[in-house]
């Protein structure tokens, strides 16, 4: 079978581990002890290697619908136990914690289950198919008791130090324009992916523009005020699926989002923009497009006054890979300072750009663990999760259930301005047969 997208970056997280000779840490007592829903494509990246280099978080247990590919995977990942149910796994009263990283349709579902078996839940992103299975799983009773388990969203790149970086430079009341670009080639993500089968709450919105939308509600700490407008490219294996969307969204501070997320980028050639020769490779899966994913933000201009002049000073703020920031990642502060003199003739303009990178926490953000230059995304996340359940204050990081509720209110809403239907509730929750 032909390699995806997810394993390669497998292959290529087992490789940095081994080049850079990073021993397994010795497991304390009391380390939490985790159980895989599902022998998923992402759990490598996201759990069972950040693992290794975590002493409180051993990979104890996974479940597969079928018996042979939980095993093989099981051996490939040096996991103990596996068990022949998904319901097997999270009534297994050795495990701790439950990662469920299934199709999003079936988030709602396993998420309470676990929860209802005492279980603390690192639920992969988007955390649920829309916002009414949200309400009903982050307002659930089970999570409203004092000793409540935990239950996290897996929005990765919101605990890495260097999103924080991004954060701390402005002030969102500034924000005068937003725009979030994400894209993967064409081709990356077969046409039966999860991604593209609206039973299983695919869709791009809801897999890459997840991260669009979370970093604008971000950027502007607020909720969308207007629902300006949202364009749908439909997916060919699904046209309740879209294979990418543009969106515009008006915020309270009077500023504007925008974001454009694409699971199927191609060559686009438009005659005379953009380079000639794209008309050579149109239509070709385009590698580069918003590749690293990237984010701009415009602020408002400021206005003061300098020995009699006039002075406007106006910054633009790049996060290039704001999604994958432990790869690489840089911040450009650009900033234009215009000087005029009283009768408003410009008399200079100068311009700057300052950049920032943070692999580990820097200065007095980030608790008591600075992390280590080398930590992923998701191992940003994980001890930021394992500090939750220990009790601990942490880096201050995480995505509070309210935060996931009006996410997907947003996806919905998106959904809904694009003239598309919002993702179908689980049955479970629904009462439908
Ligand atoms: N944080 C991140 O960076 C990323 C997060 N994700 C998220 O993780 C989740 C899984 O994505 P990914 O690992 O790419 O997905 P996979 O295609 O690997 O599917 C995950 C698992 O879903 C299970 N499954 C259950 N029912 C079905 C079904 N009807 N059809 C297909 N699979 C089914 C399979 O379990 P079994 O082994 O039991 O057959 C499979 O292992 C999604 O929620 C996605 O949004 C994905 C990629 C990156
Ligand atoms: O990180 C990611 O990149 C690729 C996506 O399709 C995936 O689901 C997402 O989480």
């Amino acid at each position: 079978m032909a390699m995806t997208v997810m394993d390669w970056l497998n292959l290529i997280g087992e490789w940095s581990e081994k080049l850079a000779r990073r021993p397994n840490d010795v497991k304390k007592d009391g380390a939490l002890r985790f159980g895989i829903l599902g022998a998923a494509q992402i759990a490598p990246q996201a759990l069972i290697i950040p693992a290794r280099s975590h002493a409180e978080v051993i990979v104890a247990a996974v479940a597969a619908r079928d018996k042979r590919r939980a095993h093989a995977f099981a051996k490939k990942y040096n996991i103990p136990i596996v068990h022949d149910t998904y319901d097997e796994l999270i009534n297994d009263p050795a495990l701790d914690c439950i990662y469920v990283p299934l199709p999003v349709a079936m988030h709602y579902e396993w998420a309470l289950k676990a929860l209802q078996a005492g279980k603390h839940v690192l639920l992969e992103k988007p955390s649920v198919s829309n916002a009414e299975e949200a309400r009903a799983l982050f307002e659930h009773p089970v999570l409203q008791s004092p000793n409540a388990p935990v239950l996290l969203e897996a929005r990765h790149y919101q605990f890495h130090p260097a999103w924080h970086t991004f954060l701390s430079l402005f002030d969102p009341a500034d924000v005068e324009e937003a725009n979030v670009r994400t894209a993967i080639a064409a081709g990356l993500f077969p046409a039966d992916d999860i991604r593209f089968k609206y039973e299983l709450g695919g869709g791009t919105l809801m897999d890459l523009g997840t991260y669009n939308l979370s970093a604008l509600r971000g950027i502007f700490g607020a909720e969308p005020t207007s629902f300006v407008s949202a364009s749908p490219q439909p997916s060919s294996n699904d046209e309740r699926c879209d294979i990418a969307m543009e969106a515009t969204y008006d915020f309270p501070n009077g500023g504007v989002g925008k974001l454009s997320c694409n699971l199927g980028a191609r060559v686009k050639y438009e005659k005379g923009k953009g380079s000639w020769w794209a008309w050579l490779f149109q239509d070709w899966p385009d590698v580069v497009a918003d590749m690293p994913p990237w984010l701009t933000v415009k602020l408002r201009e400021m206005h003061g006054v300098e020995e009699d002049m006039a002075v406007t000073t106006q910054k633009t703020i790049v996060m290039n890979n704001f999604m994958g920031p432990h790869m690489w990642h840089r911040i450009d502060i650009n900033t234009t300072t215009t000087y005029r003199s009283p009768n408003n003739t410009i008399i200079k303009t100068e311009t700057s750009t300052e950049s920032k990178k943070a692999y580990v926490w820097p200065g007095s953000q980030g608790g008591d663990t600075k992390g280590e230059d080398w930590w992923t995304t998701y191992r940003y996340m994980l001890e930021g999760f394992v500090d939750r359940v220990k009790g601990r204050k942490g880096s201050g990081a995480w995505v509070e259930g309210d935060d996931s509720i009006k996410q997907m209110a947003a996806i919905d809403e998106t959904y809904r301005k694009a003239g598309m239907v919002v993702r179908p509730t689980n049955k479970v929750l629904s009462g439908a047969n």
